[in-house]
């Protein structure tokens, strides 16, 4: 009979595995190497696995090999819990509860299995000693009888010289010992069963449920003992497959025990309701080490220490799909460092830069109701003492598009719904405010409420949050104006006037009020809007605009006011944090960026936010795996090179140049005439061969990224590319008469060059650098990965 093939393995478990092999160090080694002076995260020692809080023991067993049958109906998405059934990739990964280590998993199947580097991971050795058991404590028993062997079925053991078996797979030994097993289902799910009987190439198996399965060796993946169901730390599992650890997830999870570290990384699962983790007497379990769950505090409390001890800034990475709980995480452990750095208020300065950046940057997406369209970094300062005397936020293109439009049922910024909603009729006059549903940039996608969610309220704790920040009530009524200037923008509405599709714009109170709030006469927007000064030789022509050039001029027009609005509120809020700068030694910072987006559709915005979670794994495995391991290397500790799916290719795919994704898409919007297809085309003709990209049906192409497969629509890629802002309405923005337009317009210019010479031409030229070329400028990320 042919060996059991080897199970394949999702770079999760090639990581786990081989941090476990490092911790399981055998017992004869010369002593450990003194600590090296790194603060980059040591990985945890070896230590008997801790029972979850929440598992009862009967006799130090834990009991029940499945899961807790109350908690599948809390949690519609677990499939069958009852019957032992758990759902492996529909149901986990295409839920935003379970963040990405774990979701992407399936993914990476198919190629790890050609990378499989652990291709035996459990042996008898000398045909009497397991050299890993499994079951070294539990099944002592076992282990005596099995030494003899006797009525040892033939599956792929192999007989040493004295005539025992030697295993060649952990399947071997499960099937050796009639183990519990995971059966894989057609419907992508696994289930867990106990074999019977072997006979020939089928293997029997009872499933919890009573059915009977007899399946090929090839097709089960060992199943940890009961014991281990609910540990902590995923490296103490004896077998690390996909299936045990999404179980070990959802045992913990369906009592409440969201994270659970994977060696030197914590995983966290999205609770999706108030847990009774957080708050004050946890942060002060956690201080004093009171509390060894795994926790977000106790990472942040890892980070604090270290940043002390070693005198090194430190960061926490976030990652994980859209909706995992990326946000709420970081702001977890912004709340325990603004604890432990007390200081006064300034803590509460730190955390109330979330609500007023969730206002400008998050919205509504079909996944998530507070979905966080930019990227963020932020800097947590402290003194030599601990401190906290700081705070710096950079963050990273704002999914500006969604502005002037997105999806059905998702909305625009929060902040629109909020002011509309929120602000007191005086406000409301000054800047002419009506309902949500008169405004064009918001209607259109059919959603202005968010099932839950009090709008005013929000309102009332956005200004709040402006008023902790020292946002001058002054600074606020600007802010106010400009975000209902936009809104009054999309309501601009344009005639044909000949039969070149010329237009004029109809004058109504769109045009009025936002050529009041931004400070310009009426006159001005609409020649802005509706005309281009074009250069022919020594003379000026204008040229009048069509109608989807005049809709394009106004979108744009409305997205860069709110862009850079958004880059004004960051400017102020780092302005009113770096007041205690002077004190600053170190930092903390912790990155979260929107998630990883897998659509039906998926447009440009997809594009350019799964590529920065490409750049993200990229780093994420640069430091678990590669600098890890040069680090053994350095030091001469003997270590096997850990292969492990590494999304290079896929980078490369976008970055490669000439032929690259981004700059094919760079090169095709800078012609005139190129199509949203010709652009599809393109790739096609280039990308045909490269295995992580397909051709789809016309005007769509696939890439195979890290967490999944997503197909592209190519439709306005290259207009949202190009984002263009012609230089009348730089010229607008400059000439109007309130400071905010002034100064975005100097940005502007002031970005684009870097020249001495300025002119409204050469800040168009400016405008011209794309989206993605913008995206591409690295996140400033040096830093080292805390545990
Ligand atoms: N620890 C938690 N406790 C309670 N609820 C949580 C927790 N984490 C996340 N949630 C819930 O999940 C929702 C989505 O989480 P969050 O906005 O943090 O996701 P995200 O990964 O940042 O998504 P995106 O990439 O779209 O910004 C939150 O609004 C909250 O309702």
């Amino acid at each position: 009979m042919a060996p059991a093939a080897a199970a394949p393995k999702s770079s999760l478990e090639v990581l786990l595995e081989t941090i476990k092999k490092r911790d399981e160090q055998p017992k004869d080694v010369p002593p450990a190497l003194p600590a090296r002076p790194t603060c980059r995260g040591r990985l945890p020692s070896s230590r008997r696995p801790s029972q979850p809080s929440g598992v009862k023991l009967e006799n130090g067993v834990a009991k029940g090999a499945v899961v807790d049958t109350v908690i599948a109906d809390k949690k519609p998405w677990v499939d069958k819990e009852i019957s032992g059934q758990l759902g492996v990739d529909k149901e986990i990964s295409g839920q935003p509860g379970v963040d990405k280590e774990i979701s992407g998993q399936e993914v990476k199947e198919e190629i790890v299995v050609k990378a499989r580097i652990f291709g035996t991971k459990r042996k008898f050795s000398n045909g009497l000693m397991l050299e890993e058991s499994p079951y070294v404590d539990s099944f002592q028993e076992e282990r005596k009888e099995m030494t003899t062997f006797n009525e040892l079925p033939s599956v792929s053991s192999r007989a040493n010289k004295n005539g025992n078996p030697v295993f060649t797979d952990t399947m071997d030994y499960a099937l050796q010992k009639k183990l519990r097993v995971w059966c894989p289902s057609p419907d992508a799910t696994w289930r867990l069963g106990q074999i019977q009987s072997i006979s020939g190439d089928d293997v029997e198996i009872l499933l919890v449920n009573g059915e009977v399965l007899t399946l090929s060796p090839e097709k089960l993946l060992p199943a940890n003992p009961d014991i281990l169901d609910g540990v902590d730390n995923l490296i103490h599992m004896s077998y690390l497959n996909e299936p045990s650890v999404l179980y070990n997830l959802q045992f913990r999870y369906s009592r409440d025990l969201i994270y659970t570290k994977a060696g030197p990384v914590l995983i966290a699962v999205n609770p999706l309701k108030e847990v009774a983790l957080y708050g004050s007497d946890f942060i002060t379990q956690y201080r004093q080490k009171l509390n060894d769950y795994p926790h977000v505090y106790a990472v942040a409390d890892l980070a604090f220490n270290v940043m002390l001890r070693d005198g090194i800034n430190q960061s926490v990475i976030i990652s994980g799909e859209s909706g995992s709980g990326k946000t709420e995480t970081a702001k977890i452990a912004m709340q325990y460092l603004a604890t432990l750095g007390d200081a006064s208020g300034m803590e509460s300065e730190v955390l109330q830069t979330n609500v007023i950046l969730e206002a400008l940057g998050n919205a509504k997406t079909s996944r998530n109701d507070n979905s966080s369209r930019f990227g963020k970094l932020t800097e947590i300062h402290f003194s030599e003492t601990g401190k906290l005397c700081g705070a710096k936020i950079q963050t990273f293109l704002l999914e500006k598009s969604r502005v002037v439009q997105r999806a059905t049922g998702e909305r625009s910024y929060h902040i629109f719904y909020q002011l509309i909603s929120g602000a007191p009729p005086l406000l409301k006059k000054k800047i002419f405010l009506k309902e949500a549903n008169y405004y064009n940039y918001l209607k259109q996608s059919a959603c202005l409420r968010i099932d839950g969610v009090d709008d005013a309220k929000k309102f009332s704790m956005l200004v709040d949050a402006l008023d902790i920040i020292k946002i001058s009530k002054e600074d606020q009524m600007k802010l106010f104006s400009m975000v209902a200037a936009v809104l009054w923008l999309g309501n601009i509405s344009f005639s044909v006037i000949d039969n070149e599709n010329h237009v004029e714009i109809v004058s109504n109170e769109g045009l009025t009020a936002a050529a009041k709030l931004l400070g310009c006469s009426s006159p001005q927007l609409v020649n802005a809007l509706t005309t281009r000064k074009i250069q022919a030789g020594k003379d000026n022509i204008i040229q009048k605009l069509t109608l989807t050039q005049a809709i394009d001029a106004r979108d744009a027009l409305a997205k860069c006011i709110y862009a850079h609005l958004f880059d004004w509120v960051v400017e102020q809020i780092n302005h009113s944090l770096g007041m205690g700068r002077q004190h600053t030694w170190r930092s903390i910072s912790i990155l979260d960026i929107y998630g990883f987006e897998s659509f039906i559709k998926n447009g440009f915005e997809q594009f350019c936010i799964n590529y920065a979670n490409e750049r993200l794994q990229q780093h994420f495995n640069r430091h678990l795996f590669k600098l890890e391991q040069e680090e053994y290397l350095e030091d001469g500790i003997d270590w096997a090179n850990v292969e492990f799916v590494d999304n290079a290719d896929c980078l490369s795919l976008f970055e490669k140049k000439p032929l690259g994704l981004l700059s094919l898409l760079d090169e095709e919007s800078t012609f005139p005439k190129a199509t949203d297809l010709s652009f599809a085309n393109k790739l096609k003709q280039h990308l045909r061969g490269n295995t992580g990209f397909r051709c789809e049906q016309e005007g769509t192409f696939k890439i195979c990224h890290y967490a999944g497969e997503v197909t592209y629509d190519t439709t306005g890629f290259l207009e949202k590319n190009r984002d263009p802002l012609n230089s009348e309405l730089i010229q607008l923005l400059s000439s109007c008469k309130f400071e905010l337009p002034k100064r975005f317009a100097a940005v502007m210019v002031a970005d684009s060059q870097n020249k001495s010479t300025l002119s409204w031409h050469l800040a168009v030229d400016s405008q011209k650098q794309s989206v993605v070329a913008k995206f591409k400028v690295p996140f400033p990320i040096s830093h080292v990965f805390t545990q």
